[in-house]
């Protein structure tokens, strides 16, 4: 029982619920509803009550069924619709028949037919009912959601007006609306706010005159501005900075004009938003740039094809490019390492990687390549490459010189480096291997460790002087090895700067000069000794002259120089070769060091030349004259001592001229040539004698070197001519001439030979002029042999010694022969003794030779020199010339006499031609005549004369 309560219970409950919510449909704004099982229930509930109160106030037969049912359809179709009230009226017309219609309580067919039109009356009545409420309803309904909808739309502008005004007020942004006058006719709350005010107390205000803008004249100025074109109808912006609770904040406004519906402006509506962060990123970005621009680095970036987007000034300075020329330019205008097809792929290899950091090289607008260092980052975002460039050149170049200064520390000389006190701190090998010291060993010490001993304080201290007044030292210094062994070295030492230009190191670099001074020693020896004799040499003796000449002035003593030269030296030379001349030279030396002190210099300044300097004689001339006199004769003693020279005994002996000097002398090259003039003055007077110095006799020599000059240069300027002096038979016939040579002087006029030829003699002039004589004397003989009346003639020239001792003299003769097609035997050479003195053997070979060629040979001057019977025996000789000086004295001097009659029979003996020369007088003639002699020269047939003069005398008779 309880159970079916709680079930009733419950059914109520639901069916309750079922018909609010169907009620809630029903009455709801919508306009539409549906039909819901709970309101055909509901009208059956309303159907039964009407039934139950019905029969309950009536009976069935009392009638009027319909209208039982009829309120009960109204009110279904109020509560339900049209299709419930349907089913109402249906219900009702069922019931009414079933019911009201007899016999009561029973539904049949014939009381279906019964009722038939009252039912159709009714069913009629109740649907138009259920139509028209429910019409009525709709429209309820309709105008119920109509009007909603009004009233909606009314509060919802409102709302949104509210709204709107919430937001204005609000917004960040300062809206101040201004009348025509520019005075503020509305502001909004984020405003007064911001400017802390009330709304009345700027209500009215001119907007120019706001306290905001902090009453300054740039802002009121633009402020003033921006409304008077504002009022003309154009927009204005303008920022400004507006005071925000004491701090200023930018304000960026805009101005424009509120127009009515009729175009007319009403006012004007100042806008202002805050920018203080679009301020701070513009100051973050100006910032970033300010940073990219005056980075001392390059910069770009470019776009992912490798073109120039934007580049910073840095980069346009390290290019040489403008900013703009840059902007646009592919990367490969400025690579200089990469081509186009390089740099694609490194473009594609970071923006695989997304950076990259790389060396390579630019090249500048003028085309100047340098290094630079890259570092690149590819930004995904910007699809943009962003590289930093640095120019590495320096950094290169100080690479570089580190590496030379490593290579170089690493050289073969030894470097030391020391701290500004003297500490070494660093050595290289070279340095170790020069000293014998291992890094170890000197790190830390001094450069004391390596001194020699050899260098006294003063001269360190001066060279610390220098280093610290100059930054640098070098000289040549002596120091020891770590073996003990001193040596020489090449130093150098150089002061280190840093940056502020104070001393931070010295860098010392030496090599050993060990060989080099060896070797300098060597050239030394070279340029100041002998090499033969290893005596000093002219240099060196000069300059031992002149300390000795300083040292006479400081010590008042005098000195001696001995000038000394071999006699008949040339003619060994000549004879027996330069190798027996030269150790004939070197045992002179040996001699001459053996004979004086320690002190005294010896020297050989050439040829067989000798001088030897003598120091503090005697403080007196006499003294010292006595002294070197007895020096020197020791000297000539010593070197007249024969010279035995690989199996030949050479017999020489010296001429030594001296020349004392003294506190007043100080010309070396006088001294010299003083001392050279009294050698001769002793060669001229006699040899093997000791001379000193004669001021006339310096007079002559000087001439005599001047007329040395001129002939060199006469032969040259054809200032030298041939005369030819007869040569007579005992008929008087001209049968042969001598060639005798002159010289005409354009200033001194005709210079005999006696003048000029012993000087010729003493230089090499005498080849030269030997050879132009036997030229020139061989073209004339060649005319004459043209000349019937001359081709008889026989043609002598005087050879010299030294001529004929060179070793082409032959070939001489035979060239001049040939050259000018002489017949050999018309010539004649006159040799002198001196021709014979030595080397016999040779002479006469080749004399031989001459012969050969049909060459006569005649000895001059017979009588005269040392000559010894054997060599006429030897030599193929042709004639023998009597020397005028006996020829002079022939009738007065009896010696003389019996010398010219010996001479001619020894020619006869010997069968040699004789032929006396200097013939004067007819009795000089007789006498020779008498004796034997058949062929005469002299001035008693003629003189020497030119060869076109001579063509008279011969034809002449
Ligand atoms: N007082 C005097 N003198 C006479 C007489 N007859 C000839 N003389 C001179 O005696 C010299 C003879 O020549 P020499 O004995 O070979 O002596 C020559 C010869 O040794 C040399 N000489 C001349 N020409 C040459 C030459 O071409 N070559 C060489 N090497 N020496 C030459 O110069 C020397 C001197 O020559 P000159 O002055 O020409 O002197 C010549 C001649 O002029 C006379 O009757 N009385």
């Amino acid at each position: 029982m309880a159970n079916n309560v709680r079930f009733l219970r419950g059914g109520c409950r639901c069916y309750i619920e079922a018909l609010v919510r169907h009620l809630e449909n029903r009455y709801s704004v919508s306009t539409k509803y549906r039909t819901h099982w709970s309101g055909y229930l509901l009208a059956l509930l309303i159907m039964a009550g009407a039934l139950g109160v019905r029969l309950l106030i009536a009976p069935v037969e009392a009638g009027l069924q319909y209208i039982t049912f009829f309120p009960a359809v109204t009110l279904s179709v109020l509560l339900s619709g049209f299709r419930i009230g349907l089913f109402a009226t249906i219900l009702g017309a069922l019931l009414a028949t079933c019911i009201f219609t007899p016999p009561y309580y029973a539904l049949s067919w014939a009381t279906l037919e019964k009722s038939f039109w009252s039912n159709l009356v009714f069913i009629f009545d109740g649907t138009l009912v259920s139509l028209a409420i429910d019409a009525m309803h709709r429209y309820r309904l309709l105008m119920s959601a109509k009007l909603n909808q009004a009233l909606d739309v009314s509060s919802a502008v409102e709302s949104n007006n509210r709204h709107l005004r919430q937001i204005l007020e609000h917004l960040p942004i300062n809206l101040i609306l201004l009348d025509r006058q520019g005075n503020v006719a509305e502001v909004n709350q984020t405003t007064l706010q911001r400017i802390g005010r009330d709304r009345d107390a700027v209500i009215g205000k001119a907007f120019v005159d706001l306290s905001c803008w902090t009453y300054d004249p740039r802002i009121h100025g633009k402020i003033q501005l921006a409304l008077q074109l504002v009022q003309q109808g154009l927009n204005q912006r303008f920022d400004v900075a507006m005071s925000v609770g004491g701090r200023m904040l930018p304000v960026d406004f805009q101005l424009k004009p509120v127009y009515a519906e009729n175009g007319e402006i009403t006012g004007y509506l100042a806008a202002g938003v805050d920018i203080s962060a679009r301020k701070q990123a513009e100051i973050i970005l100006l910032r970033h740039k300010t940073c990219i621009d005056t980075a001392h680095d390059g910069f770009w970036i470019t776009d992912m094809d490798g073109y120039i987007l934007d580049v910073n000034q840095s980069y346009a300075y390290m290019s040489g490019y403008t900013e703009v020329e840059l902007v646009g330019m592919h990367i490969s205008a400025v690579e200089a390492n990469e081509d186009a097809a390089d740099i694609k792929a490194h473009l594609a290899k970071i923006l695989a990687q997304g950076h990259d950091m790389f060396e390579t090289r630019h090249r500048r607008k003028d085309g100047h390549v340098y290094d630079v260092e890259v570092s690149v980052n590819f930004n995904g975002e910007t699809r943009e490459l962003f590289a930093f460039f640095r120019d590495i050149t320096e950094r290169k170049q100080n690479l570089a010189k580190l590496r030379i200064a490593a290579v170089t520390f690493d050289s073969p000389d030894g470097i030391m480096v020391t701290d500004t006190t003297g500490i070494i701190l660093q050595v290289n090998r070279a340095f170790q291997e020069i000293t014998g010291y291992s890094a170890e060993e000197v790190i830390g010490k001094r450069p004391s460790l390596l001194s020699s001993g050899r260098h006294d304080k003063t001269f360190y201290k001066e060279m610390w002087t220098q280093l610290q007044t100059t930054g640098y030292w070098s000289g040549e210094i002596w120091d020891r090895r770590k073996n003990g062994q001193i040596y020489p070295k090449c130093l150098t030492i150089t002061a280190v700067k840093d940056d502020r230009g104070t001393v931070s190191e010295y860098v010392a670099t030496f090599g050993d000069i060990t060989e080099r001074k060896r070797v300098e020693e060597e050239i030394r020896n070279l340029a100041f000794y002998d090499d033969l004799t290893k005596l000093p040499n002219r240099r060196l003796l000069q300059d031992r002259i002149e300390h000795a000449l300083l040292a006479a002035a400081r010590n008042g003593q005098y000195g001696a120089l001995l000038f000394l030269d071999m006699d008949k030296f040339k003619l060994l030379n000549d004879t027996l070769g330069h190798h027996h001349g030269d150790i004939m030279l070197v045992e002179v030396a040996n001699r001459l060091k053996f004979s004086v002190r320690e002190a005294d210099s010896v020297a050989r300044i050439g040829g067989d030349e000798f001088v030897l300097l003598l120091e503090k004689v005697g403080e007196s001339i006499n003294e010292a004259s006595q002294k070197a006199a007895l020096v020197a004769e020791k000297i000539r003693a010593a070197l007249a001592v024969p010279y035995h020279i690989l199996n030949h005994v050479h017999h020489s002996t010296p001429s030594i001229g001296v020349r004392l000097f003294g506190a007043d002398d100080n010309s070396v090259e006088d001294l010299l040539k003083h001392a050279d003039a009294a050698m001769y003055e002793a060669k001229n007077g006699g040899r093997n004698q000791v001379r000193f110095f004669d001021p006339d006799l310096q007079k002559v020599l000087e001439s005599r070197a001047a007329m040395e000059a001129d002939l060199r240069r006469a032969l040259d300027a054809g200032q030298l001519q041939l005369h030819y002096q007869p040569q007579c038979d005992v008929e008087r016939r001209v049968i042969g001439v001598e060639a005798l040579i002159r010289w005409l002087h354009p200033e001194r006029g005709l210079i005999p030979p006696l003048e000029f030829i012993p000087i010729a003699e003493e230089s090499s002039l005498i080849l030269d002029i030997g050879c132009w004589v036997l030229n020139t004397a061989c073209r004339q003989l060649a005319e004459w042999q043209k000349q019937p009346s001359m081709r008889h003639l026989q043609v002598a020239i005087n050879v010299s010694a030294h001529q004929f001792n060179t070793h082409d003299f032959i070939k001489s003769v035979q060239t001049a022969i040939s050259a000018h097609g002489v017949d050999a035997t018309a010539l004649k050479l006159e040799l002198t003794e001196t021709v014979i003195v030595n080397d016999v053997e040779a002479v006469k070979a080749k004399m031989l030779v001459l012969k050969a060629f049909g060459v006569k040979l005649s000895l001059d001057d017979f009588g005269t020199g040392y000559s010894s019977l054997a060599y006429l025996k030897q030599l193929p000789l042709d004639q023998l010339k009597i020397d005028r000086s006996f020829v002079r004295d022939i009738a007065t001097d009896p010696s003389d006499e019996v010398m010219v009659k010996a001479i001619i029979d020894m020619a006869n003996n010997f069968h040699l031609q004789v032929i006396a020369e200097g013939v004067e007088t007819g009795e000089q003639l007789n006498f020779l005549k008498l004796h034997g002699c058949e062929a005469f020269q002299g001035y008693l047939f003629g003189r020497p004369v030119p060869a076109s003069d001579l063509n008279f005398m011969v034809e002449g008779g």
